[in-house]
């Protein structure tokens, strides 16, 4: 099934007075993988949370499809498959690797994780295909041998993977990575790649914030940069790299 196109039109956002956001107008397509670049402080991660719900923006619309998605709590808005991963790695210590995973698919079981959780045997039942998923989902990244290790005994870098099979695992409608490469050495740069390469299916909208410009420019279709708030470009990659502006201000810069 083909995912719906994610939008926003006029979108404004401001703390304090300081303008975050300014009059960002976006398409998001299934199929496509999004790249969301600029410099530090530039708005990316603001935008995500606008489009998680975790932040109000004060004027614009957000549509998933054609259902607005402003007034949306952060849960509805998961309910609807909208799912991201976070610049810092946010698992939950004292829960296994396939537990931490197993914690993606709340939204695709009736009776929730928790209930997974009680000896029961609809729990039991449920426990046994949600940990077969995750442990599915482990295995895209090589870290099934993980599985029942807390996530402290990993590298930093495996810990990133696991976050980002956490999710992948319940099968979103549209995934923002924030940083997924951040703290990835060359092999799992490489792994992390391939699976994204896997996920850019239609029934899926993916966008990336990422500072590694190799991984934006050789997995990217189309990539849209940020600079204090507001958009300067938005192409393809080779469109992008060749854009003065993003070369003045971004491309040249030693964030590069
Ligand atoms: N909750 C908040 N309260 C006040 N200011 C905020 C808040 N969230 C973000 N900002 C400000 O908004 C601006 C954009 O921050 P944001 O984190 O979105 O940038 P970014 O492009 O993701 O940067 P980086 O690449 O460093 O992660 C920054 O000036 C930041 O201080």
């Amino acid at each position: 099934m083909t995912a719906p196109t994610l939008t926003a039109s006029g979108l404004h956002l401001s703390f304090g007075g300081i303008r975050v956001l300014h009059d960002l107008d976006l398409e998001f397509r299934p199929g496509e993988i999004t790249g969301l670049i600029g410099p530090n402080g530039a708005g990316k991660t603001s935008l995500f949370n606008c489009l998680t719900g975790a932040y109000r923006p004060e004027k614009g619309a957000i549509l998933l499809g054609d259902r607005p998605l402003r007034g949306l709590p952060p849960a509805a808005r998961a309910a609807h498959g909208i799912v991201r991963s976070f610049q810092t790695v946010a698992l939950c210590p004292d829960l296994t690797v396939v537990e931490n995973v197993m914690m993606g698919l709340a939204r695709n079981h009736h009776a929730g994780w928790l209930d997974a959780f009680l000896p029961l045997p609809r729990g039991r039942r449920e426990r046994a295909a949600m940990r077969t998923a995750a442990t599915a989902a482990l295995a895209e990244f090589g870290l099934v041998d993980a599985a029942d290790r807390f996530p402290a005994q990993l590298p930093p870098g495996n810990q990133r993977l696991v976050e980002i099979a956490r999710a992948i695992v319940g099968r979103p409608t549209v995934l923002l990575l924030d940083e997924p490469a951040a703290g990835l050495n060359d092999a799992e740069t490489r792994d992390l790649t391939r699976v994204l390469q896997r996920l850019a299916t239609p029934d899926l909208v993916m966008v990336v914030v990422e500072h590694d410009m190799d991984l934006v420019m050789g997995i990217c279709d189309r990539i849209y940069v940020l600079n204090f708030g507001e958009f300067v470009a938005c192409g393809t990659p080779a469109e992008v790299r060749t854009d003065p502006d993003v070369v003045r201000i971004y491309l040249g810069s030693d964030d590069d």
